[in-house]
């Protein structure tokens, strides 16, 4: 029991920040500081259980995209009559749009409590419920408000989704594979898109879209990924972080040998005992004034935990800790204000637009079929977002936003022209150029701001920068059909090209590279104002 315990000895006496930074901290920079003989830096072994595994876990994602992805053909094959209208004005088009973003609002805020007090994978099996479910609820909506209810309850999912999978899937793949994993979860999302494009084309037909209620059948496509979830739940195991922090030990071991079926038992202890150290250090750091072990009185011993036996022996962690509230320090407020005005800018420069409203814009632009170059949108999204993971750490996503924003102005500059002399070949081609560059750099990039905020910080500073995320995505989205029909596409665009530039200057002055930065470097970088050139200056 000594020995054990020894283990979790206060981090000041490990010397261990930077350990913390490279397990915990390090969600999208793979930067790891385990041993060479960790079970983490082995080849990891793709069976098609872990196939399995982590498929499912992207799920969330797939539908995520899915359900955003939808609405751009629902919106044009909705015969009013189905909803018991007569026609279904600009006003109700947006509502039924952006009421998914305000549900996905009060998703972001609701996933973090949720996705720790009950659990990851239980989080995620709600959300797959609510996906199913309210799939199911709007393509058979009869009125114009079942379909807004239906919309507004996935919303929710998406939010919770789209704040809890990141958090899953960083806690269950092995260092090794992080990166990857991660960006399976942006691939789930964009592809997620796409597939809900090219299932519109198939099943609306262009010439006359209202005739086969086409929409409903889009919609309660939604349930099919779902479902597949909920029948693969056998191969998810639940975050052994997430069972570590509840003292559920056993349980912990089980996950961890899920995670890692190729690992001996003794390599599984060594890798829980990491963890448990780990942990003990992350809630160290959630609150420096207090200590980190309870005093000998008042430890609760995991061995007569709830769970029972404890291969480890005894763990002792102070549940208090991180309970107490404490200010934001003024560089973490400076970290996160750039955090969200990034996203802020990943949704006013108005890529949304297109998502939810390419079949409408082309329709009116004259397209005979306007679900191909709708089709297109989403592709190019889909390949650039796949482009942009390869690009993401080699580059460095400063330089990344700053090669690819100003390409993002030329492409609007060109589709307002386009949109001006009505050039459908010139139309499609800037709005092309316009994705492809987005999709390189702001689609994926503002996504990983968190990595600006301390560990204590994250789970509520993450909430923060997806919350901006919707809320302007909502904002978009509920206006753009009125404010397309009131001032033209070709101003619309200018717009958003003026965001663009606006977008570029503030990454120039106010975006810092911190890439590969410990956690102190990064603390340094927003101590006074933000120092973009910090890396730069002490690394190149
Ligand atoms: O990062 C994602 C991605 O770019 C999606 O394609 C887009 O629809 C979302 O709004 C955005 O947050």
């Amino acid at each position: 029991m000594a020995d054990d315990t020894s283990s979790l000895s206060s981090p000041q006496q490990d010397g261990a920040v930077e350990d913390v930074y490279s397990d915990l901290y390090s969600t999208f920079s793979q930067i790891t500081t385990t041993t060479a003989n960790d079970i983490e830096q082995r080849p990891y072994p793709v069976t098609w259980r872990i196939s399995v595994m982590f498929l499912s876990s992207t799920i969330g994602g797939l539908l995520f995209g899915y359900d955003t992805g939808v609405i751009s053909g629902a919106l044009i094959a909705i015969n009013p009559k189905d909803l018991g209208l007569h026609v279904l004005d600009n006003w109700q088009k947006e509502l039924i749009t952006s009421i998914t973003c305000a549900g996905s609002f009060i998703g972001s805020i609701l996933a973090f409590p949720l996705a720790d007090k009950c659990g990851r994978k239980n989080t995620l099996t709600v959300c797959c419920v609510i996906f199913a479910a309210s799939s199911m609820l709007m393509a058979v909506s009869f009125t114009f408000h079942m379909l807004v209810t239906g919309r507004l309850v996935v919303g929710i999912a998406v939010g919770i989704a789209a704040q809890c999978i990141p958090i899953y899937l960083t806690e269950i793949s092995p260092a090794k594979i992080r990166g990857t994993v991660l960006a399976l979860n942006s691939i789930s999302i964009t592809g997620g898109q796409f597939i809900a494009y090219v299932i519109a084309f198939f099943l609306i037909d262009s010439e006359h879209p209202h005739s086969n209620s086409a929409w409903r059948y889009l919609l309660a496509l939604g349930c099919v990924p779902a479902i597949f979830f909920l029948l693969t739940l056998d191969f998810i195991p639940e975050s052994p972080r997430w069972l570590l922090s509840k003292s559920r030990l056993v349980e912990a071991e089980t996950a961890l040998q899920t995670v890692y079926p190729k690992a001996t038992i003794g390599e599984i202890r060594q890798k829980l005992k990491k963890l448990t150290s780990d942990l003990n250090k992350l809630r160290y750091h959630n609150d420096e004034t207090e200590p980190l072990l309870l005093p000998v009185n008042k430890r609760r011993s995991v061995a007569s935990s709830r769970t029972g036996r404890s291969s480890l022996g005894a763990t002792y962690f102070n549940d208090q800790l991180g309970k107490k509230r404490h200010r934001w320090e003024a560089k973490s407020k400076r970290a996160l204000a750039i955090g969200c005005i990034l996203m802020f800018f990943q949704q006013i420069t108005g890529f949304n637009a297109f998502m939810y409203y390419s079949t409408t814009i082309f329709d009116r632009a004259g397209f005979t079929n306007p679900l191909v170059p709708a089709i297109i949108v989403a592709f190019t999204n889909f390949s650039f977002t796949l482009l942009s993971l390869k690009l993401i750490d080699t580059v460095g996503k400063r330089i990344l936003l700053l090669l690819t924003i100003w390409i993002m102005t030329a492409g609007l500059l060109l589709c307002s022209v386009g949109f001006e002399l009505n050039n459908l070949s010139l139309l499609i081609i800037s709005v092309i150029v316009y994705v492809g560059a987005y999709a390189v750099g702001m689609g994926v990039v503002p996504w990983s701001s968190v990595e600006f905020l301390p560990l204590n910080r994250r789970a509520v500073g993450g909430s923060i920068i997806s919350c901006t995320n919707w809320f302007t995505n909502a904002l978009l989205s509920m206006s753009y059909l009125t404010v397309m029909d009131a001032i033209g596409n070709e101003n619309t665009m200018l717009i958003f090209a003026f965001f663009t530039i606006l977008n570029w200057l503030f990454v120039y002055i106010w975006y810092p590279e911190v890439k590969g930065l410990s956690l102190e470097e990064i603390s340094r970088v927003f101590e006074n104002g933000v120092d973009v050139h910090f890396i730069y200056r002490n690394y190149h």
